[in-house]
């Protein structure tokens, strides 16, 4: 049940910094082939040499490829058509590039509430869409997405990130239903304040109150947050929130269950007769 690593093709969205460039690895180092995406080629080269230094074999491969994951669908289609021609079906998507940007309500720029559910939430509806199909095909695959302590809880000065990771988990729940009876798996991580650029960036745009209850917590280091998004994504288990659930979604599966069955039924049926 565990998805093999070794050898299997891992996209990293955001895998040139931060947790999405520890995310690569991470799977690097248990032999996956990876994929990187992100727009910044100058970075991105610099995380594939970064990458192949934990190199466990001579055939592993660093691919890069450079588009805005929040723009245009084609595009992002064409990315995945790309990295598939070279490393084969994707095994696991990783959704990792995002940005958040702190200020209160009434000083972020509306355009700030567009930015960020564009990269953060259609940015991740993109590469998922663009893989989904072969997955659910090949009974093969992983979805990972990252959201945020902030998608669990709307804190000061994250109107605009918070929402955008909230958005996440009502996609990942609703397309965990969708593909589990094809044995596609979708996990979604949720990690707490982590130290990489992009957290020193969006400290320089935190108000004080956001700074103070950010500082009730320790911030951790990206590799850790990496380890465990991974091992989650690899081996899926129930968290305890999901077990309250455990009645109503599994009778939702059993019915999506149902449906593909009859599905499969009439399709045999149309072509006997
Ligand atoms: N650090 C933290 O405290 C926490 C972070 N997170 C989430 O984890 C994820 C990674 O964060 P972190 O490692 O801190 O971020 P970084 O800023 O260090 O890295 C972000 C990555 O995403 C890429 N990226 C950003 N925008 C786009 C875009 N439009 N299209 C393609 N690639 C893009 C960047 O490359 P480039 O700019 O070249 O495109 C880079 O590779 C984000 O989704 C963030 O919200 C969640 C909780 C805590
Ligand atoms: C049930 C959940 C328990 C949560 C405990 C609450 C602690 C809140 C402290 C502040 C957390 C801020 C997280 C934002 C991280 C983030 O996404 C940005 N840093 C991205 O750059």
């Amino acid at each position: 049940k565990p998805l093999a690593l070794p050898g299997a093709h891992v996209v990293v969205t955001g895998g040139s910094s931060g947790i999405g460039k520890c995310i690569a690895i991470e799977c690097y180092k248990q032999g996956a082939f990876i994929t990187l995406v992100a727009r910044n080629e100058d970075k991105l080269l610099q995380a594939k040499k970064e990458i192949e230094k934990h190199s466990i074999n001579d055939k592993q491969v660093v691919l890069c490829i450079s588009v805005d994951v929040s723009q245009d669908y084609s595009q992002v289609e064409n990315v995945i058509k790309q990295a598939q021609e070279k490393l084969g079906p994707v095994d696991m998507l990783v959704n990792c590039a995002g940005m958040s940007l702190a200020g209160k309500f009434e000083d972020l720029e509306v355009s700030t509430f567009e930015r960020l559910m564009s990269v953060n939430y259609l940015g991740s509806v993109y590469p998922s869409r663009a893989v989904i199909a072969t997955m659910k095909e090949r009974r093969v695959g992983r979805v990972v997405f990252v959201s945020s302590q902030a998608g669990q809880l709307g804190l000061f000065g994250y109107t605009a990130y918070s929402s955008s990771k909230f958005a996440i988990r009502g996609l990942a729940e609703a397309l965990q239903m969708e593909v589990k009876p094809y044995n596609v798996y979708v996990t979604v991580a949720y990690p707490p304040d982590t130290d990489t650029p992009g957290f020193a960036k969006e400290n320089q745009t935190k108000p004080l109150e956001t700074r103070l209850i950010s500082e009730t917590t320790s911030v951790c280091k990206p590799e850790q947050v990496a380890k465990q998004i991974v091992k989650d994504a690899v081996v899926v288990t129930m968290g305890l929130f999901r077990t309250i659930a455990l009645f109503y979604l599994g009778s939702f599966d059993s019915i999506v269950r149902r449906c593909m069955m009859q599905k499969a039924k009439s399709e045999t049926v149309d072509k006997t007769a």
